[in-house]
């Protein structure tokens, strides 16, 4: 039987077997009891929907969805209009989140993906001009520059704080400002980054980004040096890292994605979520690829996993990561969600699902499952889906909670 059945998520994991690349260090990784979810429903999820759903609805999202205790929230993408239409307004959503801060107690980073330097451009600029109308405002303080790294020491390690709900701290690779710009000023308690995204096939990067995974890497060196500048972080996808809708489920290798993982690394990202969009992973697949990247030399810490449904694995596959050592993984409200460019592709693992999972196993999300399942149920019923069908947990939620109301009353 294999070693992945049993659940093993207290268990230290083995240090990677090779380590060819400088993006690794020998430090000693930390488990933790605590899980971050990355909440990608209001871009992931909802730019494949076909009707137009309006901006009112989108800002509604992400606030609500941020007043369950998540604290990072990927709330729009900087594409073409032209390929995802449905995205035209992140910039109206950026507009709002920098106006009308989240009222929520904890901290809130927002991500928005972007694949070029004209979506980093436009980024940017709404940043630049918010941040400028704080810089005069007195209540919002700007924040200290981060250090600069002496030397090269590989990717920094979670230390700050034993809650991974915070990105690993950004000070490798890069000086995190330069003399041409400076760190934006963002309401207290928000921060935002850039996220990029690559392909691990070549079919897929053609079809989602219209270039070749060579020329993609090459494209993200500039946008993730100017971020830095910035003092942003930069989170970065490698999409069907488990299988491919156009090269099947065997594409790409394990290595394949290995060493796309330690190139973004090297160029300064500060965490990779490996993307199994098509939902294809299977458990030894998914163990297959967690060894490679150990072996490559990424760590854990560095790691984000984001699995889609479609073929019922991906709470199976977040087991296998959980006892590689990931405690970060990427959920949508609902269920919603699935690439456009990816036929057939359903959506991502529910944020209601994983939440349940991760607190079955004695882990902690600080996250307010009765309040996702609320949201799940109303966003669903804004986009006509079958929330039953989304999420079986929020559905069963939701039923047991009334049930106890009912009985309350009787
Ligand atoms: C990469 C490109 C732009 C190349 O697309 P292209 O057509 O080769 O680009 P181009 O440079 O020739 O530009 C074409 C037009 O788009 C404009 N343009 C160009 N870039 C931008 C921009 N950033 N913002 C606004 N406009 C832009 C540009 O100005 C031009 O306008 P025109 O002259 O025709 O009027 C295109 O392929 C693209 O936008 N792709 C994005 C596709 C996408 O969003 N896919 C879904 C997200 S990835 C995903 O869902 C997977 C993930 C992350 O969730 C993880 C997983 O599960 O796998």
């Amino acid at each position: 039987m294999s070693s992945w059945l049993p659940p093993r998520c207290f268990r230290k994991p083995v240090r990677p077997l090779r380590l060819f690349r400088t993006i690794s260090t020998t430090s000693s990784r930390r488990q933790s009891d605590h899980v971050r979810i990355v909440e990608v429903g209001p871009r992931d999820g909802l730019q494949n929907e076909k009707q137009t759903i309006p901006l009112n609805t989108k800002i509604e999202l992400c606030e609500r969805l941020v007043g369950t205790g998540l604290k990072t929230v990927e709330a729009g993408s900087f594409v073409a209009p032209k390929w995802v239409p449905q995205m035209d307004n992140s910039n109206n959503i950026l507009e709002h989140v920098l106006q009308t801060p989240p009222s929520a107690s904890h901290d809130v980073s927002y991500q928005w993906l972007l694949p070029n330097q004209k979506g980093l451009d436009r980024f940017l600029a709404t940043c630049e001009a918010f941040s400028q109308s704080f810089g005069a405002m007195a209540s919002y303080p700007t924040p200290p520059p981060s250090p600069s790294p002496t030397n090269d020491q590989g990717p920094s390690l979670n230390t700050s704080t034993q809650d991974p709900n915070a990105m690993p701290s950004s000070t490798r690779g890069l000086p995190s400002t330069s003399p041409n710009s400076s760190t934006f000023s963002f309401p207290p308690n928000t921060s935002h980054e850039i996220s990029l995204f690559c392909a691990a096939t070549e079919s897929f990067s053609h079809r989602n980004t219209n270039c070749s995974i060579a020329e993609s890497l090459s494209r993200f060196r500039p946008l993730i040096t100017t971020a830095k500048s910035h003092g942003l972080k930069a989170r970065a996808y490698i999409s069907v890292a488990l299988g491919c809708p156009f090269e099947g489920p065997d594409a790409p290798s394990p290595t394949t994605v290995a060493d796309i993982a330690t190139s973004l690394l090297e160029m300064g990202a500060d965490e990779i979520s490996v993307a199994d969009t098509t939902g294809m992973g299977t458990a030894p697949r998914t163990e297959a690829l967690l060894k490679a990247l150990s072996a490559a030399g990424v760590r854990t810490e560095d790691l984000a996993l984001h699995f889609h449904d479609t073929y019922g694995m991906a709470l199976v596959n977040a087991l296998v990561s959980l006892n590689h050592g990931v405690r970060v993984f990427d959920a949508a409200v609902g269920g919603l969600g699935g690439c456009p460019f990816s036929p057939g592709a359903t959506g991502n693992v529910a944020t209601e699902e994983m939440v349940y999972f991760m607190e079955s196993l004695g882990l902690r999300t600080g996250v307010d499952l009765g309040e996702v399942a609320r949201i799940g149920e109303w966003i669903s019923g804004e986009l006509g889906r079958d929330y039953r069908v989304g999420s079986r947990v929020g559905k069963a939620k939701l039923s047991r909670e009334k049930w106890l109301e009912e009985k309350g009353k009787g």
